[in-house]
Parts: structure tokens; sequence; C-alpha cells
């Protein structure tokens, strides 16, 4: 059988025209924000998820997905969550509840100059494709061009490393675009999720230092029960934990920066696989990846709703 739409990796531009579409197809669910635009001045697009149910209080889950260029199964991911929530919705509770208590601002690419470069260019490229006045090399690691601990232990101030960390926090457009879109809705967006890849890990801040956050053993909980989850229904083990201990010290990421801003929950999901194809996860793999995620996903929403 023909793989369906979202169990294949898709292009820039096809993200774009299925972003319109999408909105088209669901003009009572689905909003379309343009929040900035990338350092080659491509959009950055944020779709708005809400159920048909009015309501009162607004509350808020934020999700970005490709903010490194080779783990093409964060954008998958995103794309396959959206179909997901607005297929299912009044039809699975789970779904429903979430898009009836919170709205789902989703960020499908949230850095579209680097995963156009994978496509034509260099498929193992990780930052943006920003120029340095001082270097030949291209490109800022966007997770650690926060203002969380910036370029500290983690990072580096080196413009040709994978992990350079710009010329000062927020200095990138992307970074700056979704700094800016969560510090003016920080009052609403209870829960913040940004997915990665591969590792098979669900983790929390701190990973610009090992000090552990006021509200670590509620977050640990939180991962834990997603873990357990997922080794249940699905026979397949991800780590948990805060980031410094769990993965390694990662200075000026966008999870640690939206804790520090308000977002008590927040959460980092680093998604299949364990490193057999690692960032070049099959197309065929699409589809277990994205239930996994799905599943841990809506274990700690749920929970994010009960106690906000
Ligand atoms: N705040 C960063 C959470 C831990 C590191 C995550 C990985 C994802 Se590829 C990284 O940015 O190196
Ligand atoms: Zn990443
Ligand atoms: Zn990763």
């Amino acid at each position: 059988s023909s793989a369906s739409y979202y169990e294949r990796y898709h292009s820039l531009e096809d993200i774009y025209y299925w972003i319109n579409k999408t909105a088209q197809d669901y003009p009572d669910m689905v909003k379309v924000t343009l929040i900035g635009s990338s350092y080659e001045k491509r959009p950055l697009y944020v779709l708005k998820l809400s159920g048909r149910q009015e309501r009162a209080e607004k509350r808020a889950i934020w999700i970005d997905c490709g903010i490194h260029a080779r783990e093409w199964i964060s954008p998958a991911f995103c794309l396959w969550f959206v179909q997901y929530s607005l297929n299912f919705y009044n039809l699975n509770n789970d779904i429903t509840e979430m898009l009836n208590s919170m709205d789902i601002y989703v960020l499908p690419v949230m850095n579209p100059d680097g995963y156009k470069y994978t496509w034509t260019t260099n498929r193992m490229w990780r930052k943006n494709r920003s120029m340095s006045k001082e270097s030949n090399c291209v490109g800022t690691d966007l997770n650690r061009n926060f203002d969380a601990n910036w370029c500290t232990k983690g990072a580096s101030n080196r413009p040709c490393d994978e992990i350079y960390c710009g010329q000062f926090p927020e200095s990138e457009p992307e970074a700056e675009a979704v700094a800016n879109f969560l510090r003016s809705h920080k009052d609403s967006v209870k829960l913040y999720l940004s997915i990665h890849s591969y590792g098979q890990m669900l983790l929390f801040p701190y990973s610009c230092s090992n000090e552990e956050v006021p509200n670590h053993a509620e977050l640990f909980e939180l991962v834990q029960e997603a873990a357990m989850k997922v080794r249940r229904y699905y026979r397949n083990n991800y780590k948990y934990g805060a980031s410094a201990k769990t993965i390694y010290l990662a200075p000026g990421g966008s999870d640690d920066w939206a804790y520090n801003l308000g977002i008590h929950y927040s959460f980092t999901f680093e998604l299949e696989d364990r490193g057999r194809y690692g960032f070049l996860l099959p197309p065929s793999l699409i589809s277990k990846a994205c239930n996994e995620a799905l599943l841990a996903l809506k274990s700690i929403a749920l929970r994010v709703i009960q106690k906000t």
C-alpha cells in the first residue's frame, strides 16, 4: 500500500503548501500566524490549533519542530501530530480534552534555511545558515542561541563548530522570533515542547547547568510516567530525566530559556532511534516514532491540563 502523506518526509516547499492547505481545510480549528522570518528571509509559520468549544481562560501548549536541520523526523512529527489532532478531535477522548482545554501552537520548521540545505546540499547539516563576519564558516546552533547561561560549557564560541552559540543571545532571527512569540504569550503558554532526534529521550531543564529546577521532582514524575507508557504499549525504551545528567550540558537551549521565562512545564524530546539509522531514520519508521512521541506528549499534556 502506498505510504500515507504522513509516512514520508517532505521538502520545505511541500511543508509550506501543507501549512496553508491545512488551514484552508480546517478554517474553524486552524489559524496560521507568521512569527518572523529566517536569516535567508523564509517565513516562520505557526499553526494555532483550537477546539470548537469557546472557553474563557486561554491556556496553550507550544510545540516546535525542525530547530536542527538534519533531524527530519522532527518536522515529520509536527505534521503527523497536527493531522492526528484534527482527525481525532471529537473521536479520541485525549485529543478532544486537550484541544478543548488548550490551544496548541505548532511551529513545524523552526530552521527552514537549514532544512532546505539538508535537501539540496548537505543532509547532515545541523545549524541555521547565517553568515558571520569573522569566519568563512556558516551557521549558529539555534539550540545554543537562547539567553540561558549563554555560551558557557557545552556550547562553543567558534563559528565553525556544530554547537556555535552565535554572536550574542538571540542573535539569530529564528531564535529571536520564537523568543518574542513566547514572551508575548508567556501568561497563556503552560507547556513548552521542543522536538529533536535522535536518542529516544524525554528531557527537562536544566541543560545549562547541573542545578535542579524547583519542580524537578514533578517534571521527573511526568517524564517517568510517559516513558513507562511507551515501554508498556510499544515495548520501546526512552531515557528520561534532567538534560544535563541524562544527555549532556547544553547551555542556551530553548527549553531552559522557556522555563526561566515562567513556563515551568518545559521539555525536549529526542525521538527515534537509538543510533541504528540516527538522523537518517527511514520513512518506514516515521509512524512508529510518531506514535511513541504522541503517547508521551498526551501523557504529559493531560497531566499539565489537570495541574494548571
Ligand atoms: N536544552 C537542550 C536539551 C538537551 C540537548 C538537546 C540536544 C538535541 Se539535538 C541538543 O540541542 O544538543
Ligand atoms: Zn536537535
Ligand atoms: Zn538530538
